[in-house]
This record gives structure tokens, sequence and C-alpha cells, in this order.
């Protein structure tokens, strides 16, 4: 097979698995993201990955080779860290070229892809300047076209945008994907950030405490989590308990009409957008109104049902009809609701 494959990972820092027993298939020219919370192992499978650490057990290959015993060096992975790592006493040009220098291609060689690298990340005609004298944006870019100069067949990024802001940020997360499907390259971004990640990839990998969560394409994951950690972490959920009752499911404050559970109590996921508030009589659950959050293109209820929190999200078109303090109805739609069995969740 074509792409990378890791098979029953695992890195123990002493007592600490760091990851734990992962098993996980790029396909060639696939953007993947690896998603979790701080700690969760992401930057530790990366660096197996890029043979910066060895794993404790477990085999990685790359189009069916085994990489084990192949040195970062030798890996010719393209990789970009947080902290970028230019060289500050080389110009951008010479800072492109270094991986090609220390591979000894010639001169000619090297200016000819550097111009052509500055191009493909819109710098063109900038091999002079000092790295000190950019923009966090343009060095992010000659940062990724440094990692790109020997043509990698892995191309490896932890965090590689969280220290620009906001805008810059989300311009980046474009110019990276695009790229990536310019060049058709497999690549691997390590993120905390879910928005970064659902924006960018062809697939998610959620991790939690050194294991996979879910691996999904992100609308998905986004529909269809596999348990309620995935669930809170890649955007937001209401969870909420639930008991069988008939055709319907009893929560706080109300019931779910049509929504028919295997076992007696399940834990239920619905999105916010999937919470509808109209008024106390039209509803099947009652909530009292608790905060109102304008958002600009988005209005953010929450509210109160017999003591649960459940979150809604209205476009200001259908801005509801209440205030902070009211009783209220919210309705959801069985179809909404993804159930995760009892004990699972
Ligand atoms: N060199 C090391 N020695 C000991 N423990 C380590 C080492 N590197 C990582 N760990 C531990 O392994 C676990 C996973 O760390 P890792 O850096 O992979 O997580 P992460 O998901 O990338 O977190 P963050 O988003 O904060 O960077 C953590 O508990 C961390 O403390």
């Amino acid at each position: 097979m074509s792409g990378l494959e890791l098979n029953r990972i695992t890195k123990r820092f002493g007592a600490v698995a760091a990851v734990d027993d992962v098993s996980l298939t790029v396909p060639q020219g696939t953007f993947v993201c690896l998603l979790g919370p701080s700690g969760c192992g992401k930057t530790t499978l990366l660096r197996m990955i890029a043979g910066l650490e060895d794993p404790t057990s477990g085999e990685i290959s790359i189009d069916g080779e085994p990489l084990n015993d192949t040195p970062a060096h030798k890996r010719d992975f393209g990789m970009v860290f947080q902290s970028l790592a230019l060289f500050p006493h080389l110009s951008v040009g010479e800072n492109i070229a270094y991986p090609l220098r220390i591979r000894g291609r010639p001169s000619s060689e090297q200016a000819s892809r550097v111009k052509e690298l500055l191009e493909l990340v819109h710098l063109p005609g900038i091999e002079k300047r000092a790295v000190t004298q950019l923009s966090g944006g343009q060095r992010q870019r000659v940062a990724i076209a440094r990692a790109l100069a020997v043509s990698p067949k892995l191309f490896l990024l932890d965090e590689p945008l969280s220290a620009l802001d906001a805008k810059l940020r989300e311009a980046m997360q474009v110019e990276l994907r695009q790229l990536q499907q310019q060049l058709g390259i497999t690549t691997i971004v390590v993120t905390h950030d879910q928005r970064e990640a659902m924006s960018m990839s062809d697939q998610i990998v959620v991790m939690s405490e050194g294991r996979i969560q879910q691996m999904a394409r992100p609308i998905d994951m986004y529909r269809n989590p596999a348990n309620a950690f995935v669930a809170d972490f890649l955007g937001q959920a209401n969870l909420i308990d639930a008991r069988a009752d008939g055709p319907d499911a009893l929560v706080p404050g109300g019931r779910i009409p049509g929504l028919s559970l295997a076992c007696p109590g399940s834990r239920i996921s619905v999105r916010p957008e999937d919470v509808v508030v109209t008024t106390a009589e039209n509803g099947s659950i009652r909530a009292r109104v608790g905060f109102i959050r304008d958002m600009g293109a988005s209005i953010e209820i929450h509210l109160d049902g017999e003591g649960v929190r459940y979150v809604a999200i209205a476009s200001p078109q259908a801005r509801p009809d209440c205030r902070v303090g009211d009783t209220v109805g919210l309705s959801i739609p069985a179809e909404a609701c993804v159930v995760f069995e009892s004990g699972k969740g």
C-alpha cells in the first residue's frame, strides 16, 4: 500500500505511556490532523514518525518499507515545528537552500529550487532578505518552503500556526491546505485547535491519553462522534443523560419524541445548532434562559433544564423571542441525536 502505516505503536516514558498501542493508516496524498488536548501524545506520535523518538514497540512503514531503523535525517521528511527554527544569521534564500546544501546539491540547483519554492509560498524574490526582517506569516512561509526543499514524501508540522494571530492563522490554514493539494503531498499536522483541524483536513485523528478515540472525515466526525469525549472536543455538544420511555427518550426538563433507546439509560449528544428554542407550549423540553450571547454571525443561548445546561445556537434571522429569565420550550429532533450506550460515553 502507498502511504504511511503505524502498527501498534507504543511509547513509554518511565511509567507514562505517552502513546499507547496506536495503529493508523495515512494514504498517500492525504491531509491528516492529529487533534487532542495537551498531553494526549500528539507530539510524541509525530516525533516517532519523524524519527526523532524511537517507539518502545510497534512498527512504522512508508510505502510498505519499514522505517524503524532509518534515522531521522535519512527519512527525508519535511518538518515544521512551532518554533520554526529558522537560522537567524542566514538569509531567506540560504535558509531554504540549507537542506539542499547539506546534501551536496549543486548551487545552480539550489538557486532555482529556492526561486521556485518562494513562488510557491507567495514570496517571490525575497532570497536576499534577512529572516529577522520578516513578519510572522512570512517566517511561517519560509519555514514551510525550507521543509519542502527536498520534495519530501511526508510533510510533518507540529502546531505550525499557533504563534500567529487569529486572522493570519486562518489565512495560513487556507494557504497550507492549497499548497498541500497542489503538491499532493501526504501531510500530518499536530494541533489542539479543533476549528483548524475541521477546516484543513481530509481526516481528523482525535487522541486522548495516548490513544486514538476516532479517525474520520471532519464532517463525519462532527455528525457522528464515536463517544462523548470526541463529541465534546470537536465543536460544542450538549451531552445529556437520557432514559428510555417507550418510543421516546426522557431528558431533564422533558422528552425527545421519537428517540427510542436500546438501553434503559444512555447518554446522548446534540449539536447546539440542532436545539431549537421556541415557546413553552411548542417545545417538548422546558428550560429557563440563563444567558444570551450575540456572536455576530450567530446567537448562543444557554439554558437550564432541570439542572442540565443546554446550549442552543440560532442564526440572527431565526433569533428566538426570549430574554434572560424566561421559561421557554426546546425542541430537539430525534434524528439530530447521537446515542452513546451507558458506560461507553
Ligand atoms: N521526553 C519526555 N520525557 C518524559 N515524559 C514525556 C516526554 N515527552 C512527553 N512526555 C509525556 O508524554 C505525554 C504526551 O506528551 P506530548 O508532548 O506527546 O503531548 P501533546 O499532546 O503533544 O501535548 P501538547 O499539546 O501540550 O504539546 C505527556 O504526559 C508528557 O508529559
